[in-house]
């Protein structure tokens, strides 16, 4: 068993410093490496959850710590994606995967030194996503599933520990968001990153995480915790299997129980 990587102990987070949590009482822990996915219905608090786990908003009360340590501010080891994509349309695609670089430090200060190691690294990852042959194109001539992929390389570029996407496959069709499942589970099994994956697709969820929380409406609570039963990393043919569909009515009828109270 890995240790702990992520540790949220009874959190509470009011945006206005009133006694209205947005979400309440969060205990939950994520072992390095492993692949948590947060599911609740609209409101219930997800993507404050996730500006708790990198620092980008303090807990009112309680505890959040990462390998050990108090989050105090917005952390650096952290890749972000969300529903839109974000690219700059004024930058190649490789010139987007590479922004973090020339941003974020000890990255930016090398990175005239370095830039051909960096690219290298970049276009490794394009090569991963099958985006190797548009690495000079611009985000207008690419499809949204390929701006989507350019933006978690983007995620991913410097290495982060920890990857956390908000609703990342959203506005796709579903076979590029399948396609896309398969390309993050690839990712993270060859670099085992923790993942933190807010969704409203409990397919999703079912497919990809390893445990898999569910949300109450406001104040947000986790009100469940389910491991996935389903050994990973899994392709795509489990989703036709019943004890696939099982999973996905579970999680559906503890979100409906939730909504109904
Ligand atoms: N900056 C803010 N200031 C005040 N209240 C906020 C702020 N951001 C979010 N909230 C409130 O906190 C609660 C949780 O919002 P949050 O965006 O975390 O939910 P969510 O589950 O991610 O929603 P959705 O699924 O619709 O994206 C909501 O009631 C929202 O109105």
């Amino acid at each position: 068993m890995s240790a702990t990587f992520v540790d949220f102990q009874q959190v509470y987070l009011s945006y206005d410093d009133s006694s209205a949590f947005a979400v309440e009482d969060i205990t939950l822990s994520a072992r390095a490496g492993e692949f948590i996915a947060i599911v609740g219905p609209s409101g219930c608090g997800k993507s404050t959850f996730m500006k708790l786990a990198t620092g980008l908003k303090r807990a009112t009360r309680g505890s959040v710590t990462i390998q050990g340590q108090q989050v105090s501010g917005p952390l650096k080891f952290v890749g972000m994606a969300f529903q839109a994509p974000t690219l700059l349309p004024w930058r190649s695609t490789l010139d987007n995967v590479l922004l973090p670089l020339e941003i974020v430090e000890p990255y930016r200060s090398e990175f005239k030194r370095r830039r051909g190691e960096y690219v290298e690294h970049a276009m490794r990852l394009l090569k991963a996503v099958g985006l190797d042959a548009h690495a000079k194109h611009y985000p207008w001539q690419l499809s949204g599933g390929m701006q989507q992929r350019a933006s978690i390389c983007r995620a991913l570029i410097h290495q982060p520990r920890m990857l956390l996407l908000d609703e990342p496959f959203g506005a796709l069709d579903a076979f590029t968001r399948e396609e896309l499942w398969c390309v993050l589970r690839d990712l993270h099994a060859e670099q085992r990153f923790n993942v933190i994956l807010v969704t409203h697709d409990l397919r999703e969820a079912a497919y990809l995480a390893d445990t898999i929380y569910v949300m109450s409406k406001r104040p947000g609570r986790i009100v469940a915790r389910r491991e996935n039963p389903l050994p990973g990393p899994r392709e795509l043919d489990v989703t036709y299997t019943e004890a696939f569909s099982a999973l996905v009515h579970e999680l559906r009828e503890r979100i409906g129980s939730v909504r109904s109270a």
